[in-house]
């Protein structure tokens, strides 16, 4: 059998007033794309991208509803009527395609693997590539953090059984590619989380407890954005 890999055309793109991350992903035999965690904003910059590298987009992906930002999936399926939206089952948003633990989502001959990856948020969902041996996380594991469990039904116990049952279980070399970062960091490791996340490297009990003293103040768009409705196209 033969080891060449399908290609893989990956572009990782950046909102810098959310610190948001989103993901182009597209199979280089046939095109096809998807984009992970896009943002409302940026959905011009998106589909220019998208034009310029010759990709058809086939999902619009979340990881999660997020608190800070508005999805671009509805607006990138204005100008694209193909592409359908995509999101764990659990979330309570609207979507086309709703994903639960293992199922695959195609985008020509590549896969990604839906891991359920709750305690942030409820329908919170892992994408793992494993052709290519990366992962994206979502808010579930950020680059030597973790999102937050202090709203959206957060709860650090449940992320906490999250993170080391579906992300640090798998291979050591796969490549953690997080839905924002505040620290100026781009890309992980599983070993290197394992051995160096300031939270998730601690006991479950002292896990808990940081989490429930971070303190954080709300993102800065929460006010705005924060009703979550089960009408609201994501
Ligand atoms: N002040 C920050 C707040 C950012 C924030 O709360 N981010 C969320 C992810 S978006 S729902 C989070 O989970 N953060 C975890 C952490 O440890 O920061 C801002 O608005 O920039
Ligand atoms: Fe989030």
């Amino acid at each position: 059998m033969s080891s060449v890999k399908n290609p893989l055309i990956l572009r990782q793109l950046f909102h810098k007033e959310t610190s948001t991350y989103t993901y182009l992903l597209a199979c280089g035999n046939t095109k096809e794309a998807v984009l992970i965690d896009p943002v409302l904003d940026c959905v011009e910059r998106d589909l220019k991208l998208l034009q310029e590298l010759g990709v058809h987009l086939v999902y619009g992906m979340n990881t999660h509803v997020h608190a800070d930002h508005i999805t671009g999936t509805g607006k990138l399926k204005e100008a694209l009527p193909d592409c359908k939206s995509v999101l764990g089952s659990k979330s309570g948003a609207r979507a086309d395609v709703y994903v639960a633990q293992d199922e695959n989502v195609k985008f020509g001959n590549l896969a990604l693997e839906c891991r359920s990856t709750p305690g942030h948020t409820n329908g919170c969902t892992t994408y793992v590539l494993h052709e290519h041996e990366m992962a994206f996380t979502g808010d579930a594991l950020l680059i030597r953090g973790c999102g937050r469990t202090d709203f959206q039904q957060g709860s650090p116990s449940v992320l906490f059984e999250s993170v080391h049952s579906q992300i640090f279980s798998l291979p050591k070399h796969y490549k953690l590619y997080p839905a924002h970062d505040y620290k100026g960091f781009s890309v992980t490791t599983v070993e290197e989380e394992l051995a160096h996340n300031t939270r998730l490297t601690k006991t479950k009990e002292e896990f808990i407890k940081i989490m429930d003293n971070l303190n954080l103040p709300y993102p800065k768009r929460l006010g705005k954005f924060c009703k979550i409705t089960s009408s609201r196209e994501i």
